[in-house]
């Protein structure tokens, strides 16, 4: 199966490009991309960036402004199979949860991640079979994604709060600096551990 980061939205809430900004000296999306690369054979990049830093297969929205959908319709018929999806500003899902993903996905479903009850429509496996209806949906201007995957009826992977860090998504400056602390604890925490 195939990555797609998808790093093709307006970062509204943000103010400046989000999947640029540098946490532990790497930027969000290189941590995305590093970790989809110790999982899948090949890893893209889902919107119409160019002329920035990431050394990568960009896979360009053929509409535009129609938000993730589109991301994920055009990567789907690019690749043509099932993908893996992540979001440029979720940081820190860990390899053993994407792994965990793969596991516990259901068979030509989309299986997406739920994290306390709060689904991630941008965290999960969109198999190559709903390419036409997501297709179809678009040209019809539906674009919300929750009630998308309730209609296709997503199968949804439960996690609970010991997870909640990894489902963290720096989407505004407060979840930013919110990142920034919480990585600053472990390294302190990290330090103590090495000195006792
Ligand atoms: N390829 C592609 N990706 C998108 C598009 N819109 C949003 N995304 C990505 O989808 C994920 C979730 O997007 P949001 O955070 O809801 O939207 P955003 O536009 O990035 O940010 P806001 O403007 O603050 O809402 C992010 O990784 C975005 O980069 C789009 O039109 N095309």
């Amino acid at each position: 199966m195939k990555a797609v980061v998808l790093a093709g939205g307006k970062s509204s809430r943000m103010g400046q490009d989000k999947a640029l900004m540098k946490m532990s000296g790497k930027t969000m999306i290189q941590h995305v991309v590093d970790n989809l690369a110790k999982v899948f054979d090949e890893v893209f990049i889902s919107g119409n960036r160019s002329g920035d830093p990431v050394p990568m297969n960009v896979i360009k929205d053929r509409y535009e402004q129609k938000g993730p959908m589109e991301g994920i319709r055009s990567a789907l018929e690019h690749c043509q199979e099932d993908i893996f999806v992540c979001s440029c500003d979720m940081p820190f899902v860990s390899t053993e949860l994407m792994k965990d993903i793969l596991q516990r996905r259901a068979e030509n479903k989309i299986s997406i991640a739920e994290c306390e009850g709060k689904v991630y429509p941008v965290l999960g496996i969109y198999p190559y079979v709903v390419l036409d209806v997501l297709a179809n949906s678009i040209k019809n201007d539906r674009l919300r994604m929750t009630r998308f995957l309730e209609q296709q009826d997503a199968h949804y992977i439960q996690y609970d709060e010991s997870f909640r860090p990894q489902f963290l998504n720096i989407n505004t400056p407060e979840s930013f600096w919110e990142a920034e602390r919480m990585i600053n604890k472990l390294e302190l925490l990290k330090i103590r551990t090495d000195e006792t």
